[in-house]
């Protein structure tokens, strides 16, 4: 890729050849940045970080009560007009600590200059994402509509549609890459006048395959405009890639060491055990609501989400789906409403980040050599020619903001670090508890249960070496969990049974099914239907037929006599938000929260209104010694 301040290539060999003398003196800046932090540690208030009373009373109407310490460490750099690179744990509040500075430079410049142009652009590499700023900037701007206004371009709406959008001449605009480009590209946005830049999860925006339209955008836009790049996991090519396209000299923030332990909020357990059995455990954890609360389930792919959901259901278990395959409007739409409450559980899978997640580490890491490096290329090959139904700009596991998630379960690991890393950090954010549980397949139980088999979990234990070590950078650690043989044996012939009647038909018509409600809910089908009523019936007497899971009501209930006692009370109590702990709980420990949770070893939980007893205990759950 070509830089955007110098695309002569002389130049460009020059500033190869000067390579080590650069990365001397980015390591001093960096150690700047450190004791530059340092030194900013007072705990400004929004309004101390210099931002306009608008703003600053838009952030107190949403609760913010002072600002997190990316806010403290990023907002002042930007505000002084540094181009800024930062490296924030998930959840810590990257979304304000860049659109907060925007908007302060928009509302500052229109004080003295009310030409209408659009001077920040904001780029992520999801639709869901892009959804999810602009209503962010829409909150920030409550005090000042009038004077800033923002844009996404990421809506189904036709080309005029989106033209006559950018002909208000929007203050910010904000897009993935691919689409940002086609509206430059086609002169419906200018950003000769372009003032600020973001690329928020800024390693995703280059591994989605976006480098061409970042690469066509870098040009399009003048020299000097202020650049801020956020992302959770950055690894260092990838720093230097994005720092040799859009900055000169950004100040680098690297906030993950400054979590001591103390901090943590996040609990994880993984637990082994063979394929059959994870099923086994997921229906014992849900039915018996060992996990209370809003909870967030990634498999490997869509048949896999649609499966589980069938397996589910057949014990009146609840669920929606979320893929990549779904109209990005249905999607966002479950994002909402599972904020609002209206969903406990999601089954996500997480498709894009799983296809692009490997390559980046294996390389960062130098861990290529144990067969998934191959796998990488193949993936890269697929990665521009990909088309088809799925969305290309879909993502579940980066940036999204689900709100008040109890627990993320990786049913089905995924195959990289840094996938968990952002699957687990839907989990536990702006400060509160959370847990993160996830299946690991030895490898000497892979392939020994075909019907639950699948590939994605072939190298699960390599996998969470991994995730052990990155997690282990960050202070934080995975706690091993096995659960009694015994006690699951009584459940495991009910789990059978409706593994047996969730068949792969059921599934393809579930999939269709759901598929054929979503269009037939779009919008912006909905004319395309009017002046083509026979296709609409066509779609309809179409959902007719098929095949479905076959229902067997004996399933739905759990007999008295295999209930646990404990669990027996839990069930009876009825849904209350908390979280119901694995194992018994410490009088001496206190609440920590909505959720419950608390850190380090031999942490425990709240049972949720203060119960004693621990239904999960009388599976005899315990640690590994
Ligand atoms: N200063 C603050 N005080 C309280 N809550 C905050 C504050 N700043 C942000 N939040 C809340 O924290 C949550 C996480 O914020 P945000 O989505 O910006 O995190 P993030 O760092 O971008 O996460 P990710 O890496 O997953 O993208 C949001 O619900 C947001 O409203």
């Amino acid at each position: 890729m070509k830089r955007k301040h110098d695309q002569d290539d002389e130049a460009s060999a020059a500033v190869a050849e000067q390579q080590p003398e650069k990365k001397k003196k980015e390591k001093k800046e960096k150690k700047k940045v450190v004791v530059v932090a340092e030194e900013e540690e007072k705990e400004l208030s929004f309004a101390e970080l210099g931002l306009d009373p608008r703003l600053v009373q838009a952030v107190a109407k949403q609760g913010f009560e002072k600002p997190t310490l990316v806010q403290r460490k990023a907002i002042p750099l930007a505000l002084r007009g540094e181009d800024v690179l930062c490296k924030a744990k998930t959840g810590s509040g990257k979304t304000a600590a860049y659109v907060l500075p925007v908007l302060e430079g928009v509302l500052k410049r229109k004080k003295t200059d009310a030409t209408p142009y659009t001077a920040g652009l904001i780029l992520v590499p999801t639709r869901e994402l892009a959804d999810q700023v602009h209503k962010a900037i829409e909150e920030f701007s409550a005090f000042c509509a009038k004077d800033v206004t923002a844009a996404k371009l990421t809506e189904n709406v036709s080309d005029a549609v989106q033209r006559s959008l950018l002909a208000n001449v929007p203050d910010v605009v904000v897009s993935t890459p691919a689409r940002a480009w086609k509206v430059v590209e086609s002169g419906a946005l200018g950003l000769e006048k372009l003032e600020y830049l973001v690329l928020d999860e800024a390693d995703l925006v280059l591994s989605y395959g976006y480098d061409e339209d970042m690469e066509n955008l870098a040009r399009s836009m003048p020299k000097g405009v202020q650049t801020t790049m956020m992302s959770a996991t950055l690894l260092s090519a990838e720093l230097d890639t994005l720092k040799g396209i859009f900055c000169r000299n950004p100040r680098v923030l690297e906030l993950d060491e400054e979590f001591g332990e103390e901090d943590e909020k996040l609990t994880q357990y993984y637990v082994r055990c063979g394929e059959d059995d994870k099923w086994l455990i997921s229906y014992l954890i849900f039915k018996l609501q060992l996990i209370k609360g809003p909870c967030l389930i990634f498999v490997g792919d869509i048949d896999r989400s649609y499966r589980l959901k069938l397996f589910f259901e057949q014990f009146s278990i609840r669920s929606c789906i979320l893929n990549s395959e779904l109209p990005v409007n249905t999607r966002i739409r479950v994002i909402e409403e599972f904020n609002k409450g209206i969903y406990d559980i999601i089954i996500a899978s997480d498709e894009r980040s799983e296809v692009f997640g490997d390559e980046k580490e294996e390389k960062g890491e130098g861990e290529g050599q144990d067969g998934e490096g191959g796998e990488g290329e193949e993936k890269k090959g697929k990665r521009k020619g990909r088309k088809g139904k799925r969305d290309e700009e879909y993502g579940v596991s980066r940036g999204i903001d689900f709100k008040n998630v109890a627990a993320v379960v990786n049913f089905d690991l995924p195959t990289s670090a840094s996938s968990y890393t952002h699957r687990v950090g839907r989990t536990a954010r702006a400060g509160r508890t959370g847990i993160a549980i996830s299946f690991v397949i030895p490898k000497e139980l892979y392939g020994k249960h075909k019907p639950t088999s699948i590939k994605s979990c072939e190298k699960d234990e390599k996998v969470l070496a991994k995730i052990v070590r990155a997690q282990g950078k960050m202070n934080r650690k995975l706690e091993p969990y096995n659960f009694s043989k015994e006690q699951m044996e009584a459940f495991r012939y009910r789990m059978n049974d409706a593994l047996r009647a969730v068949t792969k038909v059921a599934i393809r018509e579930a999939r269709t099914k759901e598929l054929r409600q979503e269009l037939l809910r779009s919008e912006t089908l909905k004319r395309y239907f009017e002046e083509n009523p026979a296709e609409l019936s066509h779609l309809r007497h179409d959902g007719e037929l098929g095949h479905k899971a076959r229902q067997q009501a004996h399933l739905k209930h759990v007999p008295e006599y295999l209930l646990p006692r404990e669990a027996k009370k839990e069930l009876t109590k009825g849904a209350g938000v908390g979280f119901v702990p694995f194992k018994k709980v410490d009088k001496d420990k206190k609440h920590r929260g909505k959720f419950g949770g608390g850190k380090g070893k031999g942490r425990s939980f709240k049972v949720g209104g203060g119960r004693k007893g621990d239904p999960l205990k009388t599976f005899k759950v315990r640690r590994k010694k």
